[in-house]
């Protein structure tokens, strides 16, 4: 048998390994050195870890007993030192000398720590492997305020695990844009201010110059002066290859051990794979390249016929609860690139991709990565796109089964492994498949990051055939994270009684814990809509813009709208406008489509105090609401007027505003039929005739223009107030979240509707239900004022200037 040493004991390595025993389990004999204490684990979960998901033993890939089973000699916690490459020895810090005919080196990356003073003082780390991970989780119980240096991959992750760990974070970058390397500035600000919603500080643009403090650190020292507190330093600013003991060996090294595209290095018989591996000047930093090298070096060393190794086009996801996004290839335009985009601003939905010769060169979706297999396949393919339709046109969760149906063989489903749709279902038909864990077993499908399991599980369902419930197939789920729908979801809560946003998910199995943005709000809004008063609202669940109850501009400021019920205001109230808007040097005022005025271009950490100047309430200019109430001047002044709109219109806004809808809700009321509030194109508009009011309703004048039904006619203000009340709780009780009226009343018809207000108990109990829901509504710019660890949890800023 031939001897095969293996140095290092990581992913790269070990898969290697995996396939070897794969293609040629007898051929040779193994020994693995790993210098950490550990069997080998899933680094890529450490995330996790922080972040709470998992634990330790999960992390396992191959426990120690699959090595027996393989016979593969282990020296876990043994270094090697050295490597004779004359005798074909290596030799560990421990002494102990292993000959080898075939040597791989594995020894992936190590952190980098910044050569600067103070930082190999206590409480400064990486975030590298399990003892870093431990030495953080310990610090959290003790300390309460970290820094991470570096708003990449691997910084955000573990800022977002710091939080979940209890402590406030500031994550300190070098550039202006978060995750430069693999967004532009749009996607880029959209993930700043979605960070920034869950809690994180981010101080942009600042170079670290020392770490201070005496024995521990204390805070650091920025090249601009200014300084920062710390009693905990993560830094994330990147990887170097862990090349020493090839160099020292003689073996060619340049940033990492040079390789040919079979994995050679330039000694015979030795070769390198994974992060310490450089191929064609490359250093690969995701699991997927280092797999897909593996599988050629196990060919080679096989003595099959390998493939060269090419390199790889790379793929990345962020793994932070309510972020999703993706990056692939090119990011920036040049004069032979050409833009495809969507940026839906209120959704916060971003979609670009980069074309050049009718070819896609890169991709960067956030907010919705429906489309990124579909793309990812065309780039790295290097299909034509002339005549194709790049994204899906319907921007909320379709049905997952028509989305596999519709999916080609080939398209990649589990990106780290390199697994295509085509080979789950052959593995699920030709195995018998019928579980996750077998289909993962089988093709390695799910076994990294585990972001593709809610893909295989659909895989898995739909493949299963006879089993597969087609009424299921047909049905749309809320999103990728579960196939429940909207219906069965709310049946659920109320069946079972479930009353948070975490239990739902965890009672119901969704399949990825921590939801993402599409479910979580909506979770939140059917919880509020059925437990009525006694919901407890979960503000981290809702969409970033309600979270901070103010609009996130283009450049990550915000917009001031206060209320201005029905668009009327007074001498001293625009007098405080504008003593605010000087006072905080406000870039932009502006009268608004809904009749008030807007103060835009304003600093997050300004908010409260901004709030608190004005005393007026919040205009909800950005919420899933009441947004505002139109009216004409109507009978007060106007000579046609018949009616007293501008009193409705504020009787309305205050009897609804703060009330949580599926989606925006907009108002008009006009005193006569020349309708000046344009109450025909709104939510529900109001239009004053002789003796009563026509009550129009589904009118809308934004991308989907409709003009509003006529619903009904009433005598009385008292008779409005009633009717709109019973027509917005149905609306609340049985629209899907994110359902504007007019998509409503088309789905549901408006004669149906009609047939449901026109019963007087109907439309009492609807109104009953209202009226138990709008008690619990306070006034949040307010409560923010009143509330410190809500200002310091949202709004705050944590950078100290030198001598404050
Ligand atoms: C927190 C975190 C999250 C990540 N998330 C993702 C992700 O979501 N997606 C993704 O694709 N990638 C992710 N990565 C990157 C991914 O984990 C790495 O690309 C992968 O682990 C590299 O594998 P490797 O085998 O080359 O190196 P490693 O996994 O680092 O293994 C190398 C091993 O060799 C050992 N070693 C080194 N020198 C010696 C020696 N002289 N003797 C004996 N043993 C030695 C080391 O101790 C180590 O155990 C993440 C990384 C981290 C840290
Ligand atoms: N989800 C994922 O795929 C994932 C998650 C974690 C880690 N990883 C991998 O782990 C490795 C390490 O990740 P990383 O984020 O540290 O590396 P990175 O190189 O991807 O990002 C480092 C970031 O730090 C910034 N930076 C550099 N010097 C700085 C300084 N002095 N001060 C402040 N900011 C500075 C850079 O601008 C860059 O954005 C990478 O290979 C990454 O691909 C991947
Ligand atoms: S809608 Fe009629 S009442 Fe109102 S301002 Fe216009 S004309 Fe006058
Ligand atoms: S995409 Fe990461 S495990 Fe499948």
């Amino acid at each position: 048998m031939r001897k095969l040493v293996m140095i290092g004991n990581g992913m790269a390595g070990v898969r290697t390994i995996e396939e070897i025993l794969k293609q040629s389990p007898e051929q040779f004999e193994i020994t693995i050195f790993g210098q950490e204490p550990y069997p080998n684990y899933n680094r890529i979960k450490l995330s996790n870890i922080l972040q709470g998901d998992t634990n330790f033993d999960e992390i396992i890939i191959n426990p120690l007993d699959w090595y027996k089973e393989n016979n593969i000699q282990l020296f876990t916690g043994e270094t090697v030192a050295n490597i004779d490459v004359e005798a074909k020895r290596v030799i560990s810090n421990q002494g102990r000398e292993v000959d080898y005919d075939e040597l791989i080196i594995a020894t992936g990356s190590n952190s980098f720590i910044l050569p600067i003073p103070g930082a190999d003082k206590k409480g400064v780390t990486g975030f590298r492997d399990i003892q870093d991970c431990e030495m953080i989780i310990k610090s959290a119980e003790q300390y309460k305020k970290a820094v991470v240096i570096g708003g990449g991959l691997l910084g955000l992750e573990a800022a977002r695990g710091l939080l979940n760990l209890g402590m406030k974070v500031d994550v300190v970058h070098l550039m202006p844009h978060l995750m430069e390397r693999q967004l532009d500035p749009i996607a880029s600000s959209l993930l700043r201010a979605e960070l920034e919603s869950q809690g994180m500080n981010f101080l942009m643009e600042k170079e670290t110059v020392e770490i201070l403090g005496d024995e521990r650190v204390t805070g650091l020292r920025f090249k601009d002066g200014s300084e920062v507190e710390a009693d905990l330093v993560v830094m994330a600013i990147g990887i170097k290859s862990n090349t020493a003991v090839a160099k020292n060996s003689g073996i060619y090294v340049n940033r990492g051990i040079v390789v040919n595209d079979f994995m050679e290095t330039s000694v015979p018989n030795v070769y390198a794979v994974g992060e310490c591996a450089e191929h064609r000047e490359i250093v690969y930093g995701f699991v997927a390249p280092l797999y897909e090298q593996g599988k050629v070096l196990a060919e080679r060393i096989c003595g099959g016929e390998a493939k060269p190794y090419a390199g790889s086009v790379t793929g990345t996801q962020l793994k932070v609860a309510g972020v999703d996004l993706f990056s692939a290839g090119e990011i920036f335009e040049d004069g032979s690139t050409k833009s495809i985009m969507i940026y839906n601003e209120y959704e916060g939905i971003y979609k670009r991709v980069l074309t050049r010769n009718n070819l896609i060169v890169g991709i960067v979706l956030y907010g919705d990565t429906k489309d990124s297999t579909k793309l990812f396949r065309m780039l790295t393919k290097k299909e034509d796109i002339s005549g194709v339709s790049i994204f899906q046109t319907e921007c909320s969760g379709s049905g997952a089964s028509d989305d596999i149906a519709s999916m080609p063989n080939d398209e990649l489903v589990c990106g780290c492994n390199g697994v295509t749709k085509g080979a789950i279902v052959e593995a699920i038909q030709t195995q018998g498949l019928t579980t996750l864990d077998q289909v993962s077993h089988c093709t390695n499908a799910g076994r990294s990051c585990g972001r593709c399991k809610p893909m295989v599980s659909s895989i898995l369902a739909h493949t299963l055939g006879d089993q597969f419930d087609s009424a299921a197939a047909q049905k749309t789920s809320i999103c990728s994270c579960t196939t429940i729908s909207r219906e069965e979801l709310v049946a659920e809560i109320k069946a079972k009684g479930l009353t948070s946003v975490k239990e739902v998910m965890n009672v119901l199995e969704w399949n990825n814990e921590e939801g993402c943005t599409k479910c979580r709000p909506a979770i939140n809004y059917y919880l509020g809509m059925i437990h009525m008063d006694e919901y407890k609202d979960d503000r981290d669940s809702r969409l970033v813009n309600e979270k901070m109850h103010a609009n996130i501009q283009k450049d990550g400021t915000y917009s001031v709208v206060p209320r201005m019920y029905g668009g009327v205001t007074t001498a001293a109230d625009l007098k405080k406008i504008a003593e605010v808007a000087e006072k905080y040097n406000v870039p932009l005022v502006k009268l608004t489509g809904g009749q008030r005025i807007g103060l835009f271009g304003v600093k997050k950490e300004d908010l409260p105090a901004m709030w608190e100047e004005l005393d007026m309430p919040s205009g909800y200019a950005y919420g899933k609401t009441l947004r505002t109430v139109k009216t004409c001047v109507g009978a007060q002044f106007c000579r046609y007027g018949t009616q007293d709109s501008m009193a409705l219109g504020i009787e309305l806004e205050k009897k609804f505003e703060r009330l949580d809808t599926p989606h925006k809700v907009k108002m008009g009321v006009s005193a006569c039929p020349r309708n000046c509030s344009e109450a025909g194109i709104k939510d529900i508009g109001f239009v004053g005739i002789d003796g009563g009011w026509e009550i129009y309703v589904a009118g809308n004048g934004g991308v989907d223009l409709r003009p509003g039904d006529l619903l009904c006619t009433v005598k009385t203000q008292a008779e409005v107030m009633k009717m709109t009340g019973a027509y917005l709780q149905y609306y609340r009780e049985t629209a899907n979240y994110l359902e504007r009226t007019s998509k409503w009343v088309e789905r549901v018809g408006l004669d149906h509707v009609k047939e449901v207000l026109a019963d007087e108990e109907t439309r009492k109990a609807l109104n009953e239900r209202m009226n138990q829901t709008l008690k619990k509504y306070i006034e949040p710019w307010n409560e923010a004022i009143q509330n410190e660890e809500i200002q310091d949890k949202y709004y705050a800023q944590h950078t100290i200037k030198v001598g404050e």
